[in-house]
């Protein structure tokens, strides 16, 4: 890890989360005022070869959240959780982890955030209950005569206490990543940082990770977790932020940022073609057509209306409806392009 300094220039108090308009109490019992874990301010950093990795980042992540940081491979949210942990220092902006300043204030902060940054580093030939004793000997704050007992508790939360006696170099990619994660449990952590946590993961390795962040979640820590996986962020997060070429797109809600994206119009008939052509007539927009379907973007009017002009021009309607919008509509709708998973 880079060296820090204890220091810290802005001992000042944390600074409060802006809530939106009308917020709910915050998940884990909080209130929409309690302070933001992590705070950016033109968090902005670029690499010396030139790269502008990350491009003047205003984040919140509210204390008892979920917080997915979402975006395609590249568009920067290794670097940010790299600046967020003190590894490397911002080229300009301001980064507060936990209501203090990082790095400066690496020191304090770091011991009270758990954190699974590019894999876990593990000793292949220790089994994974030495591994745990390692990372625990190698915390000065942690008391040897509770050793046994932490490293017990940490395995027993990640499910491989059976598994303890094994070689890690006999885990499967899961039950590495969730030794990663007991290792960031050994100390009681209000903040925990997992940078791709089901990265390489088949399915059922995937499910017990998400299982296990929701678990985590519901003690009231908040974790802060990157992923370039839609359908994970809408299954495991409570907000999130979307990333685009260094650029935060937009943050906020799970549900309201979905709720943000209109959901495509979706009719289905055995005359498609007419019915594409009267959807047009009456400005639906993004018409395709496959086969007995034809979604669209609905138009700025009652759909009642919709229907009965399509049933006016004779077009056999069989179903008529609105998909739920997705996070996946919400990012082609804020950023104009399709969230291409291979980056
Ligand atoms: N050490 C570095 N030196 C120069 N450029 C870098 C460095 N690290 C990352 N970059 C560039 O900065 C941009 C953002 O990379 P970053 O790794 O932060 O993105 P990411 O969203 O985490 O993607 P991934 O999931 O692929 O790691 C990319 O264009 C990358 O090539």
């Amino acid at each position: 890890m880079a060296e820090v300094s204890a220091t810290e220039p802005h001992p000042e108090s944390a600074p409060s989360a802006r809530p939106g308009p009308g917020r709910e109490p915050e998940p884990g019992g909080e209130s929409a005022s309690a302070p933001a874990v992590i705070e950016t301010r033109g968090l902005t950093k670029r690499y010396r070869g030139g790269q502008l990795a990350v491009d003047g980042l205003d984040l919140s992540v509210p204390a008892g959240s979920v917080f997915g940081f979402l975006g395609p491979n590249g568009s920067g949210k290794t670097t940010t959780i790299r600046m967020l942990m003190g590894l490397i220092e911002p080229t300009s902006g301001t980064a507060r982890v936990l209501g203090r300043p990082m790095p400066g204030a690496a020191r304090t902060v770091l011991p009270r955030v758990g954190a699974l940054i590019e894999g876990p580093a593990l000793y292949g030939f220790l089994s994974g209950r030495d591994n745990l004793l390692r990372y625990d000997a190698a915390d000065p704050t942690a008391d040897p005569r509770t050793r046994r007992e932490r490293v017990a508790a940490a395995l027993d939360r990640v499910g491989l206490t059976a598994a303890a006696g094994k070689k890690a170099k006999a885990y499967s990619l899961g039950m590495k990543q969730r030794l990663g994660l007991a290792a960031a449990l050994l100390q009681p952590r209000r903040l925990l940082v997992l940078d791709e946590p089901t990265n390489g993961l088949d399915p059922q390795g995937m499910r017990e990770i998400r299982a296990l962040v929701r678990e985590l979640a519901s003690d009231g820590t908040t974790v802060f977790l990157s992923s370039h996986l839609l359908d994970e962020i809408e299954q495991v997060c409570t907000h999130a932020a979307v990333m685009a070429r260094g650029r935060l797109i937009t943050q906020g809600r799970v549900a309201d940022l979905a709720a943000g994206a209109r959901g495509r119009l979706v009719v289905t008939t055995p005359d498609p073609g007419d019915a594409a052509r009267v959807l047009k007539e009456q400005g639906a927009g993004d018409i395709v057509t496959a086969e007995d379907r034809v979604t669209a973007e609905p138009p700025d009017r009652d759909l009642a209306e919709l229907n009965a002009a399509l049933v006016t021009a004779g077009v056999r309607v069989r179903g008529f409806g609105v998909e739920r919008a997705s996070l996946e509509d919400a990012f082609v709708a804020l950023t104009g392009e399709g969230f291409d998973v291979a980056g």
